[in-house]
């Protein structure tokens, strides 16, 4: 007799988007759902969205990104808006506080792909980092910016996962081809 295959719980993930006038509905947020259609696009493990809008200040996104992954168990969380040079955009100083370390390369890589496609990618102060084994990866807020960007850092995402002890993501080679090195 065969047993019942055990049904996995599908991974939390955590969607943020800091944006004043999303949060308040003088536009609708577009950048939080394409995130969600995206990672829906390449991951090839179940998951479940966790979504938070919230304004550009500090307290609130901090506040998010903690309840993401403290509370809610998110081992991979996506900010969207507030990466640019005004004043009321506050995301990356929301993720250094929030994280005991940074990942550098991911900004770097973000706007490295973006500057071939707009001469304002480097507006951007976007910046990843680690919350114990959560990693935080923020995006700017132009919803044509997310699909760029992801596109750079995800073929390193689900290794940085293992290494951090995050969950178990697969993609679909056929979208994005993950690298794992050999043995790992
Ligand atoms: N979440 C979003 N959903 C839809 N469009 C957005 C979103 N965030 C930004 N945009 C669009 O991209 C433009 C530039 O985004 P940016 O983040 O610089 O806005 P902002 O000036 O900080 O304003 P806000 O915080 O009110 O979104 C916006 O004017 C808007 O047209
Ligand atoms: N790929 C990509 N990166 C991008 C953009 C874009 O349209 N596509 N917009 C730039 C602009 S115009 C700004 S001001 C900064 C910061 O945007 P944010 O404040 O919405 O986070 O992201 C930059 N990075």
């Amino acid at each position: 007799m065969t047993a019942d295959p055990v049904s996995v719980p599908p991974v939390p993930i955590g969607v943020v988007t800091a944006s004043d006038r999303a949060s308040r509905g003088v536009y609708a947020d577009l950048s939080g759902p394409a995130i969600e259609s995206y990672l829906a696009e390449v991951l090839a493990t179940p998951f479940r969205i966790v979504r938070r809008l919230v304004e550009d200040e500090r307290p609130a996104i901090e506040a998010a990104l903690i309840e993401l992954v403290d509370v809610e168990g998110c081992s991979l969380v996506v900010t969207t808006g507030g990466t640019g040079p005004s004043p009321r955009d506050v995301t990356p100083e929301a993720l250094a506080a929030v994280c005991d370390r940074m990942m550098p390369g991911f900004g770097e890589a973000m706007r490295a792909k973006s500057l071939a496609i707009v001469p304002t990618a480097i507006l951007s102060r976007q910046e990843a980092g680690l919350r114990g084994r959560a990693l935080i990866i923020n995006l700017p807020g132009k919803p044509a910016s997310i699909r760029d960007c992801l596109d750079a850092v995800m073929p390193a995402v689900p290794y940085c996962l293992d290494l951090t002890g995050g969950d178990r993501l697969d993609t679909r080679p056929e979208r994005i081809v993950a690298f794992r090195p050999k043995g790992a």
